[in-house]
Formats: structure tokens, sequence, C-alpha cells
């Protein structure tokens, strides 16, 4: 599958972020958005993931040749990002449950196995509005990624997370991303360097 960015660019009336982007994003690949602070690398997933809509230019998912619909386009995502939030009054389970509901599993993955490399089995039963920002993220990380997805889009991806967070966050992504195209938006190196072929910087200098 094909992830095609045509002449895409975005302002704000007080704000031009990128223009004309052109970029093709293949399948079995990991990509890094790089760019300062302000430059638009979440403004960009949220285009990608059909959150915001851009100024000009259009965004093509592309499988077997053929343009996806619109409608289908949120089957193929799967999104890890900071202002994607949990639902604070359901409890870890619960986010399983109604997960399951509208995904299958990723071939491979245990959901119970992979809750405890997270280091959440103790917290299934807990309402994620008392988890820590890190449980947070994990759990985030493990929506995003144990749940059928052709295109993983991560947006700051290690975010309060500590040093066994990310070595975790690692393997995780490691046993995700085959097959998939992966868009890492960040300027933190150690959340793309293991896996980012192609580093994409969208500041405008
Ligand atoms: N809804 C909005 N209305 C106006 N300006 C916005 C809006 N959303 C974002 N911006 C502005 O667009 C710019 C890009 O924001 P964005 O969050 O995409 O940048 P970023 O590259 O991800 O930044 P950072 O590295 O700080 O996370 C910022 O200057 C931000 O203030």
């Amino acid at each position: 599958m094909q992830l095609v960015l045509e002449g895409l660019s975005k302002k704000y009336p007080k704000n031009k972020l990128f223009e004309d982007l052109n970029q093709t994003f293949e399948s079995n690949n990991a990509y890094a958005i790089t760019g300062e602070n302000g430059s638009g690398k979440s403004t960009l997933v949220k285009i990608i993931a059909g959150v915001t809509a851009p100024s000009k230019g259009q965004v093509k998912f592309i499988e077997r040749g053929k343009d996806v619909k619109k409608e289908h386009i949120y089957k193929l995502l799967g999104i890890c990002a900071p202002y994607l939030t949990l639902i604070e009054e359901f409890t870890l389970k619960e986010h399983l449950e109604f997960h399951s509901k509208f995904r299958s599993l990723q071939v491979g993955k245990k959901l119970m196995d992979e809750i405890e490399n997270a280091n959440l089995h103790n917290s299934i039963n807990k309402a994620v509005a008392e988890f820590s920002s890190g449980m947070q993220q994990r759990l985030k990380l493990i929506l995003c990624c144990c749940f059928e997805a052709k295109v993983i889009l991560l947006d700051e991806p290690t975010a309060h997370l500590d040093s066994k967070g990310i070595a975790w966050y690692k393997d995780l992504l490691n046993r995700t991303i085959d097959e998939k195209i992966t868009l890492i938006a960040s300027n933190d190196p150690a959340e793309y360097n293991d896996f980012a072929k192609k580093i994409i910087n969208i500041g405008i200098e």
C-alpha cells in the first residue's frame, strides 16, 4: 500500500506551516517526520489521520492501485498521539474490550502478554483516570500497535516513558511495523533511529 501526500500545504491565519509537501510512503517502511517546534509535525499527522483539513493538496491512501475511500481510511490507521485521549472512566480491560469490538487483533499478538510486557498487568481493572501519564502512554501504544492497522502514526511516542518504557516501546515497535507504513513525528532520534529508513524534515528553511 502507499500513502501519498500531494502538494500538501497548511497555513493558519497568522502562521504558515509547511508548503507543497510531496511524499510517497511505502509499506514495510518507517519514516521520521522531524522539524523544529511549531513546524507542523503534529498538524501533518492530524491531516493524514483526517482530523484536520489541509489548506491545499491532498492525502491519498492507495491499496492495490486503487484509492481507498474516505469512509474506509480509519480502518487502516493505528494512532498514538498526545491529543488522542483515552476514556477516563474506562478501565484498561474495558478499553481492550471496546477496541476489540471494531478491530481485530494483529496476527501473532496476545493482548494479555502485551499487557504484561508493558507492566500493566496489575492495573487491568483500574480506571484510566487513576493511571500515571506513563501508564496511559503505554496503553495508548498497545491500542495503536496491537490491533490491525496498515498505517501506524506515532506522534512523540515515548512521551512520559521512563528508560524501561522506552526499551519496551522499541521492542513493541520491532514486533509491529513489518509490512506497515510507519510514521514517527518526533525530534528525538531515540524514538525513530532504530526504525526510520528516511527522515523527512518539514520545517520551512
Ligand atoms: N487550531 C489551530 N489554530 C491556529 N494555529 C494552530 C492550530 N493548531 C496548531 N497551530 C499552530 O501551528 C503550529 C504547528 O503546530 P504543531 O503542533 O503541528 O507543531 P509541531 O511541529 O508538532 O510542534 P512541537 O515540536 O512543538 O510538538 C504552531 O505554531 C501552532 O501554534
